[in-house]
């Protein structure tokens, strides 16, 4: 109980400090999503073993990141790509119950314990799917998400045929991108024109947790952002 109690407040000041408001209510359930998380993260991998940095932020607080860059609204279809224990999907989930989210990874006990986790802390709008994301028809969304998935271009594909005109695909990924863009530019170029922009936002002055890590926002070439 200690420990949770801690969970919410260093992530009360983390938001904060970042100018997220975020309820008490929410800031408990985020902080049982982590002790969940935790739990299953013993019986099956789901997030790196080493602890090196709490849960709390190095997962939550991290994929919670995304809302500086977008705001999720009512109604809004979203994907998350390669979703493994729930991540970005279930702390976002919590945040915007007004948003709805499809979480599927390709791996059946990984998507298993996500949905176990759904079902346990009540979430209404998000469901977790077995399945590749190349497989997935007959559906489109107005944002795709991925945290630690896979390189840009291969994102950059598997998001072009889900994302309705206008949407956008949100990374969360670390390291050097130039070449990923690159790449990811030249091998899409006859998808319709996605990406036809992309913006980095470094997040490593956030938290010495996040070092060499980027929000990477991709447009298609109906953006308004392109209007920019
Ligand atoms: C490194 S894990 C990251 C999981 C989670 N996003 C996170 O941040 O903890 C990558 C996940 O992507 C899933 N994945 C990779 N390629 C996929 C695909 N084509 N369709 C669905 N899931 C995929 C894998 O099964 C794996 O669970």
């Amino acid at each position: 109980m200690e420990r949770m109690n801690d969970n919410v407040l260093t992530l009360q000041m983390l938001c904060a400090e970042q100018g997220m408001e975020i309820d008490l209510p929410t800031l408990q359930q985020l902080a049982r999503y982590g002790d969940c998380l935790e739990r299953w993260n013993h019986k099956i991998n789901l997030i790196s073993r080493k602890e090196d940095a709490p849960v709390i932020i190095k997962h939550i607080f991290h994929s919670l990141l995304i809302t500086l860059y977008h705001s999720f609204r009512e109604g809004e279809d979203v994907l998350d790509l390669g979703t493994g224990g729930g991540l970005p999907g279930i702390p976002l989930s919590l945040l915007f119950p007004r948003t709805r989210f499809l979480l599927v990874d390709a791996t059946g006990k990984k998507i298993a314990a996500c949905q176990a986790m759904i079902t346990e802390l009540g979430i209404n709008n998000a469901i977790a799917l077995h399945t590749r994301v190349e497989e997935l028809k007959g559906v489109v969304f107005d944002t795709v998400l991925s945290r630690q998935v896979a390189p840009l271009d291969k994102l950059c594909s598997y998001s072009a045929p889900l994302l309705k005109a206008g949407g956008t695909l949100i990374c969360l990924k670390g390291g050097n991108l130039e070449n990923e863009i690159a790449a990811a530019m030249k091998s899409n170029k006859g998808q319709e024109g996605f990406p036809s922009k992309v913006e980095l936002h470094p997040i490593h002055g956030i938290s010495p947790f996040f070092s060499e890590k980027q929000i990477v926002i991709v447009h298609g070439k109906n953006s308004s952002a392109n209007n920019d």
